[in-house]
């Protein structure tokens, strides 16, 4: 059973079909990119999985639950948390109170049979453990808006990451980032990815094309074409809808 289903999601503004019958689905332990040039629709898509815009028609099962009218704060409790490319942190917070929050807002009824001071000792480590996974352990004691760019895309990585997601939604995580930090991104999400399976929306293609099992290409709000990395880069529409040289959109991506 696949763990995403997106079934005939349709969103229309006005007399413009932003999401156009579109059907896709993650698979288990996959990372799904999706792609496609400025205006195509991914914004539009990914509000509608995380619940900040209601699709017109059709529906979104995860891990077989119909999700399509649960709000975003019950899409997150049922296993799917989206990282935003504003970033969500607190920026007045050291990055581990971030974390102990984010951990604290999750943890639920796990740690009620423990006493306070050990409860208090559980969620410490469990914030250490989320900081060592990110590559945030040395920064702890910084209040988060005094972090570079890209250690902040860190963080927002782990707050996401702290629900324990069976999916992991990543809205564009390297904009805005020079070349290291895009490649200590693309590491972080190949670690990530053991663990949880990952609907990855990103302009860079070198990383779209390192990380990506699966690729969904959307062109006008509709899905151009579905497949493995290597049949995205050698189809022949793709190339020239999207990877092409002669348009302003490829050379942005
Ligand atoms: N709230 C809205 N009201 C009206 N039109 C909208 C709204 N949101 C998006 N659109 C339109 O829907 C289309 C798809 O936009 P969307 O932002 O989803 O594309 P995108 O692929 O995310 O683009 P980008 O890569 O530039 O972020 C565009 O034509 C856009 O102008």
């Amino acid at each position: 059973m696949s763990l995403f289903v997106a079934e005939g999601l349709v969103k229309r503004f006005d007399a413009l079909l932003a999401t156009d019958h579109v059907s896709f689905s993650v698979e288990p332990g996959q990372l799904h990119a999706l792609i496609g040039p400025n205006g195509a629709g991914k914004s539009t898509l990914v509000n509608q999985i995380s619940g900040l815009l209601q699709p017109d028609a059709g529906r979104l099962l995860l891990d077989g639950q119909d999700i399509t009218r649960l709000p975003p704060h019950a899409r997150v409790a049922a296993g799917l948390s989206r990282c935003f490319q504003v970033t969500s942190v607190f920026k007045g917070q050291t990055v581990l109170d971030n974390l102990l929050l984010a951990v604290q807002a999750h943890a639920g009824s796990s740690f009620h049979f423990l006493r306070r001071r050990a409860a208090e000792a559980a969620l410490q480590d469990q914030a250490l453990a989320l900081a060592a996974r990110t590559g945030l352990a040395e920064v702890l004691a910084v209040p988060a808006g005094e972090l570079p760019h890209g250690a902040q895309r860190k963080l927002d990585v782990a707050l996401a990451i702290a629900a324990r997601p069976k999916l992991l939604l990543l809205d564009e995580p390297m904009a805005g980032m020079g070349p290291a930090e895009s490649a200590e991104m693309v590491t972080l999400i190949g670690a990530l990815r053991r663990e949880m399976a990952i609907l990855l929306i990103e302009h860079d293609m070198d990383a779209v094309f390192k990380l990506a099992d699966r690729i969904t290409v959307l062109v006008y709000g509709k899905v151009l074409v579905s497949g493995s990395a290597d049949e995205i880069r050698g189809h022949p529409q793709v190339q020239a809808v999207y990877l092409g040289t002669e348009t302003t959109e490829a050379t942005h991506a």
